[in-house]
C-alpha cells in the first residue's frame, strides 16, 4: 500500500496500489503510518513520497468514492495532507506518470515537488462533478493566482511538467533516475526553514482582484457549463482562497459535500466508468461472442477510400495512432485538398513525421496489401456497393472491409462481396479526427474476429468504440429521428426554430436540432428520405397526403426547404462570391471556392437543365462526390445559405430568418394549424422523451445490448450533456421510468398519430415489473 524504506537520513514512502496507485482508505492509512514513523525516527531528516510502478497516485479511488466510504476517504486524504503540510521535516514529492486529483493535491501539500519531463499533473475533479476537495481549490490559487486556478480547475486540463515548472507548481524537472534524484534533493534541503515552503501559508498573488476576476469569468463558465453545477461551485471554492487558509478549507469542505452528494456527480462518475466499460463488449445476439473470446486481427496498415472531409479526418486519426495509411481518391483535386488538410492538421499537432506513413493514390491496386480498408465515400448505397465490389477483388482475402456509413444497411453492402464475414460498419463522427465516438456495426454475417478487430481499432486510435446492431440509422441516428420529427411538429404548432433550439441548448446540448441540421446539412436527411421513398426530388410522392406517410404523421417542411435549396450552413460559409448573385440568373455568375480555388459559371451549368432545382438535384444524386460538393456550395451561395437560420458572412451565429418564419407561417395556415404558446418544458420533454423512447426500442430489439452503450453513443457522438449521464441514465435516475411512461402516455393521447410517442413495450414492462435499465447491464455494480 505504501512501502517504507530509508536511504541514510531520507525516508522514502512509495505508494503501491496498482495499476494507478489510487488512494483508497487503506492506502491513505498506510501513508499516515509511514509519515508518523518518519517523524518519530530521529535518524530521518527528510521524506520523499513517490509512486511505485507506472505512476504517481492518479487520485482518489473512484470505486471507493462512489460508495459509503466517500466521506471517510475525503477526511483521510485531508488528514494526510495536513500531516504533510505541517511536518517539521521537509517532504519532497517525486512525480512521474499522472499526478491527478488527490495525488496532485498531496503534492501541493508537500514542501517540494520534482517531476520527470513526461509527467502530467491535473485537477480533473470537475469532470466527475466534484471539486478538488483536499485543499486543491485553496493551494493552487496561492501558487498560480485566482485567474489561472479558475482556468485550470474548471477545465480540469492537463499540465505538462514543463508548464508546471513555469507556473511554479514544480521546483525542478529531473532528467535521470527520479527516485535517486529525489533522495539526493531531499538530503540537500534538510535543515532548511520550511515556513516559506508551505503553500498554505502563502497569500494569493492576485487576491485584490478576486471579485473582478470571478465576475469576468462567471459568464463564460456558465455558458460552457450548460447546466453543470460543478464548474461554478469550483469557482466559489477558489474565491474563498483569499480567506485565511483554515476558513477557505472549511468553505471548500462545505461545497465539496454539496457536490459529492449531487446527482450530477453520480452521473459523471457513471460516465467515467461507462466510457471504459463499453470496451467490454459482447455480441447482443450471442453473449458467448465477446471481448474475452474473440481475437482481433492485427492491423498495421489501413486503406481509406474517399478523401472528403470524413476520409481526411479518418486518415488523420489513423496516422496519429502510428498506423500506415493508403488514402485513395479518384478525383485529383479532392485528393490534393485532403493532403493539404492532413498535413496542416498533423503539423499543428507537431506530428509531421507521421506523414511519412501516408501513401496517397488514385489507383485501387495500391490497396492490395493493406490489412483493412475503411470506405468513406458519399452516403449512397449504390456507390458504396460498387466500391466494395472493387475492394473485394483487389484486397487480400483476409483484409477487413469497413464502411463508414451513418445508417446504410451493412448486410446489403456486405452482399456485394464474397467475404461478408469480413465486412463491418465503422461509423465515425465529424470531424473524424476530433470526435471520440466510433459506432461499430456488425452485420448478419460479420465474424466475431472482425468485430473484435474494429473494437480494438477504436482503442488503438483513441476512440470510444461501441458495438451495435444493423438497422436504419443504427443506434445514434435512429434515435435522433423521433427527436427531429417532434422538433418539426413543434414548428407546426407554433414554435419558431430558434425557440426549439434555445430550449434544447438550455437543457445542455451544444446545439439545438435546427442549428445542428444547418451545420450537418439538411440534404443528408432529405436524400435518406428520398431513398426511403418518403419524398421525391420534386415534392411529395404522387397520391400521398402532404402530412402523412404510411399512416404516420410526417412534416414535409425540411423537404420544402431542400427544394428551395436551403441545404445548410456549410454552403454559406464555404465560398466567396466574385460578383453579386442575382436571383434571376440572367447574367454570368462566377463563384470561386476558398477550399480549392475552382471557379464555376452558374449560367453555363444551368444551360443544360430546365430549372435551378433540377440542377441541384442532378448534382446531389450524381455519384461524383467532388463535383457535388463544389457545385452544391455554388448553388447554395446563390440561394439561401441555411435551412432555418441565416448566418452573416463569415459568422456561425444563427439568426432567425424572416423568409423561413414566413414560410412556416404560410404552411401553418395552409394546413390549418393553430399557433399556440408552448413552454420550454414541453419542447424538451417531447423532443427528448421521444428520443429516449426509441432507445427502449433499440434495447428491446437487441440493437444495443446495454443502456450504457446508448449513453456513451449520445455522450461522445451527439453532445448529450455529460453532467446528466446520458439519455438512459438521465431518464432512469433523474426523471424516473414511471414519470417517463406517464408523460409519453399523456403526449401520445394528445398526438395519437405521432407513433414515436407511443411508449415502448419494454418501458411499459419495466415499469409494471419494477425492472430497471441496470438489469440490462449498466455499470450499477459500480454506483
Ligand atoms: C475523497 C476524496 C475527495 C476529493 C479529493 C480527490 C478527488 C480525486 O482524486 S477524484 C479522482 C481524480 N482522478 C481522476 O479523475 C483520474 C481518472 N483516471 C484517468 O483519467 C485515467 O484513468 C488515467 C489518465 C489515470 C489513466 O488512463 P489510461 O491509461 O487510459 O487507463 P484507463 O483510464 O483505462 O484506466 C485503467 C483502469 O483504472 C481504472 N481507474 C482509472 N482511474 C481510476 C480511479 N481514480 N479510481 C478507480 N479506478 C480508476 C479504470 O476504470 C480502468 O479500469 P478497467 O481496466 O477495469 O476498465
Amino acid at each position: 500500500m505504501a512501502e517504507y524504506s530509508t536511504y541514510g537520513s531520507v525516508a522514502v514512502l512509495q505508494v503501491n496500489n496498482p495499476p494507478l496507485n489510487t488512494f483508497t482508505r487503506h492506502v491513505l492509512q498506510a501513508l499516515v503510518s509511514g509519515l508518523e514513523r518518519a517523524q518519530r525516527d530521529p535518524a530521518v531528516r527528510s521524506i520523499v513520497i513517490a509512486g511505485k510502478g507506472p505512476t504517481f497516485p492518479a487520485g482518489a479511488d473512484l470505486e471507493e468514492l462512489l460508495g459509503t466510504a466517500a466521506a471517510p476517504l475525503l477526511s483521510n486524504l485531508r488528514m494526510v495532507d495536513k500531516h504533510v503540510d505541517t511536518c517539521q521535516k521537509p517532504i519532497v514529492c517525486a512525480i512521474h506518470g499522472t499526478a491527478l486529483g488527490g495525488g496532485f493535491e498531496l503534492a501541493l501539500a508537500s514542501h517540494y515537488r520534482l517531476a520527470v519531463p513526461s509527467a502530467t499533473l491535473s485537477l480533473p475533479e470537475v469532470h466527475l462533478g466534484m471539486l478538488p476537495g483536499a485543499g486543491g481549490t485553496q493551494r493552487l490559487p496561492r501558487v498560480v493566482g485566482v485567474k489561472s486556478a479558475i482556468q485550470l480547475i474548471t477545465s480540469g486540463q492537463d499540465i505538462k511538467a514543463q508548464q508546471a515548472l513555469t507556473l511554479g507548481l514544480v521546483d525542478k524537472i529531473v532528467q535521470g533516475d527520479l527516485l535517486k534524484e529525489a533522495v539526493s534533493f531531499a538530503r540537500s534541503v534538510e535543515g532548511r526553514p520550511l515556513e516559506d515552503r508551505r503553500i498554505s501559508q502563502r497569500t494569493v498573488p492576485d487576491a485584490d482582484k478576486v471579485d473582478e476576476v470571478v465576475e469576468a469569468t462567471r459568464k463564460t463558465i456558465l455558458r460552457k457549463a450548460r447546466g453543470a453545477i460543478a464548474p461554478l461551485t469550483c469557482v466559489q471554492a477558489i474565491q474563498a482562497s483569499v480567506l485565511p487558509f483554515a476558513a477557505g478549507m472549511a468553505r471548500e469542505a462545505d461545497l465539496m459535500t454539496y457536490l459529492m452528494t449531487s446527482w450530477q456527480a453520480a452521473a459523471q462518475q457513471y460516465v467515467f466508468f461507462s466510457e471504459r466499460e463499453v470496451r467490454q463488449w459482447s455480441h447482443p445476439r450471442d453473449k458467448h461472442i465477446n471481448f474475452r473470446t474473440a481475437k482481433p486481427t492485427v492491423i498495421k496498415s489501413v486503406g481509406v477510400v474517399g478523401a472528403g472531409t470524413m476520409g481526411a479526418g479518418i486518415t488523420i486519426s489513423l496516422l496519429q495512432a502510428g498506423l500506415k495509411v493508403v488514402l485513395l481518391e479518384v478525383n485529383k483535386k479532392q485528393l490534393d485538398k485532403a493532403i493539404a488538410v492532413i498535413q496542416k492538421t498533423l503539423r499543428q499537432k507537431s506530428a509531421s513525421q507521421k506523414m511519412s506513413q501516408l501513401t496517397t493514390t488514385m489507383d485501387y491496386s495500391q490497396l492490395s496489401d493493406v490489412d483493412m480498408v475503411i470506405e468513406a465515400v458519399f452516403e449512397n448505397l449504390r456507390l458504396k456497393k460498387e466500391v466494395f465490389r472493387k475492394l473485394d477483388v483487389i484486397t487480400k482475402p483476409q483484409a477487413v472491409l469497413a464502411s463508414n456509413t451513418s445508417g446504410l444497411d451493412i448486410d446489403k453492402i456486405a452482399a456485394a462481396t464474397k467475404r461478408p464475414d469480413k465486412v463491418v460498419g465503422t461509423h465515425f463522427f465529424s470531424p473524424a479526427n476530433v470526435m471520440r465516438l466510433l459506432e461499430n456495426i456488425y452485420g448478419k454475417k460479420t465474424s466475431a474476429e472482425t468485430v473484435a478487430t474494429v473494437m480494438q481499432l477504436a482503442t488503438t486510435i483513441g476512440k470510444v468504440g461501441v458495438l451495435v446492431g444493423n438497422c436504419a440509422g443504427f443506434v445514434g441516428n435512429r434515435m435522433l429521428g423521433p427527436y427531429r420529427s417532434e422538433a418539426l411538429f413543434l414548428l407546426e404548432e407554433g414554435v419558431d426554430p430558434q425557440d426549439v433550439d434555445r430550449a434544447i441548448e438550455e437543457f445542455g446540448f451544444p446545439m439545438g436540432p435546427f442549428r445542428m441540421t444547418d451545420l450537418a446539412g439538411n440534404d443528408i436527411g432529405w436524400r435518406r428520405r428520398i431513398e426511403a421513398r418518403l419524398t421525391t426530388e420534386h415534392g411529395p410522392p404522387p397520391d400521398t397526403p402532404a402530412l402523412y406517410r404510411r399512416g404516420d404523421r410526417y412534416c414535409p417542411l425540411p423537404d420544402m426547404l431542400c427544394l428551395q435549396g436551403r441545404l445548410g450552413q456549410k454552403t454559406g460559409a464555404g465560398c466567396m462570391m466574385l460578383q453579386e448573385a442575382k436571383d434571376d440568373l440572367t447574367e454570368n455568375i462566377y463563384i470561386r471556392f476558398r477550399t480549392d480555388g475552382s471557379v464555376f459559371d452558374l449560367r453555363r451549368l444551368l444551360a443544360h437543365t430546365k430549372t435551378l432545382e433540377e440542377l441541384i438535384l442532378d448534382l446531389l444524386f450524381a455519384d461524383d462526390c467532388a463535383l457535388l460538393a463544389h457545385t452544391e456550395a455554388a448553388l447554395m451561395s446563390h440561394h439561401a445559405p441555411s435551412m432555418c437560420n441565416r448566418y452573416d458572412p463569415g459568422s456561425r451565429t444563427a439568426l432567425p430568418d424572416p423568409v423561413v418564419l414566413q414560410m412556416i407561417q404560410d404552411y401553418r395556415q395552409e394546413h390549418g394549424f393553430k399557433k399556440r404558446t408552448i413552454s420550454s418544458q414541453e419542447i424538451v420533454e417531447r423532443c427528448l422523451y421521444s428520443l429516449i423512447n426509441e432507445g427502449f426500442h433499440v434495447l428491446d430489439e437487441g440493437i444495443a445490448s446495454r443502456a450504457l452503450d446508448i449513453d456513451v453513443i449520445y455522450l461522445f457522438g451527439y453532445g448529450w450533456p455529460r453532467h446528466t449521464g446520458g439519455p438512459m441514465y438521465y431518464v432512469e435516475r433523474v426523471i424516473g421510468l414511471e414519470k417517463l411512461l406517464r408523460s409519453l402516455e399523456t403526449y401520445s393521447a394528445r398526438y395519437p398519430n405521432h407513433s414515436h410517442l407511443q411508449p415502448s413495450p419494454l418501458l411499459r414492462d419495466m415499469v409494471a415489473k419494477g425492472g430497471s435499465l441496470a438489469a440490462l447491464g449498466t455499470t450499477d455494480s459500480k454506483l
